[in-house]
């Protein structure tokens, strides 16, 4: 074979393509394409080949990236962050401490409420300077796109104000966003004793957000003090009459019956899924809803009952996982972490683990043709780590593994040398 690449990564150790014609669910989660000794070759900012060494030869290129036998895999993709908010919590740790509740908090005013105060107080440059510096982070955690939700508003203004923060960064950034509009993430203090009417002000931005592409994605918080099961399916089908993706951030703290709801609404994902029933369970299954799990918020909040991976994937759920980075329940961009957790505490397997941050996080957001694959014509969205296999990305913890990162075919982060 000649044909001519603009970039050739050669010796690679292991190339983890994640090539899959679709999202995975239950257990085709256990399988994955591993080539070992692999060459990539990138073409006009996308995945041009894959292939052994032997099957690469005659491959030429203007450019030669050597990887020492290093891992190479797919941008990872974060289905699920809070990534736009003025302030930060770090007062709340005491309280915690203290074993007050994350909805007592909520409850008093704080948590997600102060956080509401201080978004609302940040101008759309602070936000856009802020949140800048946190996807600065993903990326150097490997992280090529994420979903990003609104949600610190609660106001029309401020909602807007986010939803373009978010939209000027998809222009500047790197990282490719995902945007959901989260409107309905609490109850104001404004509308403490009338959530019906917060929800209709809420409903009455959805024809703007749509007409001026603020958001693909319309979540809504389902959690006992915050809007019940019937509220937030009243909300979310006329999300769906707009045209909007559905997410529900669902069964996080109390088990109200969110997930049965998503996967009845046919939502693209539901979220959190600490507390689902079995019947929950199978109905997403049925449904081919993604179960986003999100076992670093089950950790921050000093939990000990976590979300059940091991029931989702034998009932055949396409699982993915996410870091939900926020100011309260979350506060991490590392993904990488994440998936150690999901390790210890969710049970999952190294090959299930990749599965859910690339080709399921993919499907999560709307992103099935672009991220989580480093196959022919795909972007050539690619991490090159500092390890051997990927299996010893969850296991060894607590550190960023990261040597390269290339966005479109360029190399976006570096942190040495390769061969360091
Ligand atoms: N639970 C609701 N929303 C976020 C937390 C937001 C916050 O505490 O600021 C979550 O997904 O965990
Ligand atoms: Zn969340």
């Amino acid at each position: 074979m000649a044909e001519t690449m603009d970039v050739l990564v050669t010796n690679i150790g292991q190339l983890l393509t994640m090539a899959s014609s679709g999202p995975k669910a239950g257990k085709e989660m256990q399988t994955l394409e591993v080539i070992e000794g692999a060459v990539l070759g990138i073409k006009d900012g996308k995945v041009a080949f894959t292939g052994t060494a032997d099957e690469a030869a005659g491959l030429t290129a203007s450019e030669t990236i050597d990887c020492g036998g290093k891992l190479v895999t797919p941008g990872l993709v974060d289905p699920h962050t809070h990534a736009v908010f003025g302030g930060s919590r770090e007062h709340e740790m005491a309280l915690k401490q203290q074993g007050v509740p994350y909805l007592d908090i909520l409850k008093q005013g704080g948590g997600i409420l102060s956080t509401v105060e201080a978004t609302r107080a940040a101008s759309e440059e602070e936000l856009v300077r802020k949140s800048s510096f946190y996807l600065d982070r993903m990326l150097s955690l490997g992280t090529t796109t994420a979903e990003v939700k609104s949600g610190y508003g609660l106001d029309v203004n401020t909602e807007l104000k986010q939803l373009y923060v978010t939209k000027k960064l998809q222009d500047k950034h790197p990282v490719d966003l995902v945007s959901t509009f989260l409107g309905a993430h609490a109850i104001p203090k404004s509308h403490k004793d009338n959530s019906d009417v917060f929800l209709e002000e809420m409903s009455g931005m959805l024809q703007q957000v749509k007409d001026e592409k603020l958001a693909e994605f319309v979540d809504i918080f389902t959690e006992t003090g915050v809007f019940t099961v019937e509220q937030s399916e009243k909300y979310l089908r006329k999300a769906k009459e707009y045209g909007f993706g559905l997410k529900i951030h669902a069964d996080e703290i109390d088990p109200l019956g969110g997930t049965e709801m998503a996967a009845g609404l046919g939502a693209v994902s539901a979220d959190h899924l600490v507390g689902s029933t079995d019947e929950g369970i199978r109905k997403m299954a049925e449904s081919r809803t993604v179960a986003v799990l999100l076992p670093g918020t089950t950790f921050y909040l000093g939990k000990h009952t976590y979300a059940r991976a091991r029931k989702m994937i034998e009932e055949g759920v396409i699982v993915s996982l996410a870091t939900d980075f926020n100011p309260g329940s979350s506060p991490t961009e590392n993904l990488q972490l994440i998936m150690t957790i999901a390790a210890l505490q969710l049970k999952m397997s190294p090959e299930e683990i990749w599965n859910a941050v690339t080709v399921n996080a993919a499907h999560a957001i709307g992103r099935t043709e672009q991220a989580g694959q480093l196959k022919e014509g795909r972007n050539a969205d690619i991490v090159i780590w500092d390890a051997a296999n990927y299996k010893y990305i969850p296991y060894h913890y607590g550190v960023n593994h990261v040597n390269t990162v290339l966005k479109n075919g360029k190399v976006v982060y570096q942190r040495g040398k390769i061969s360091d």
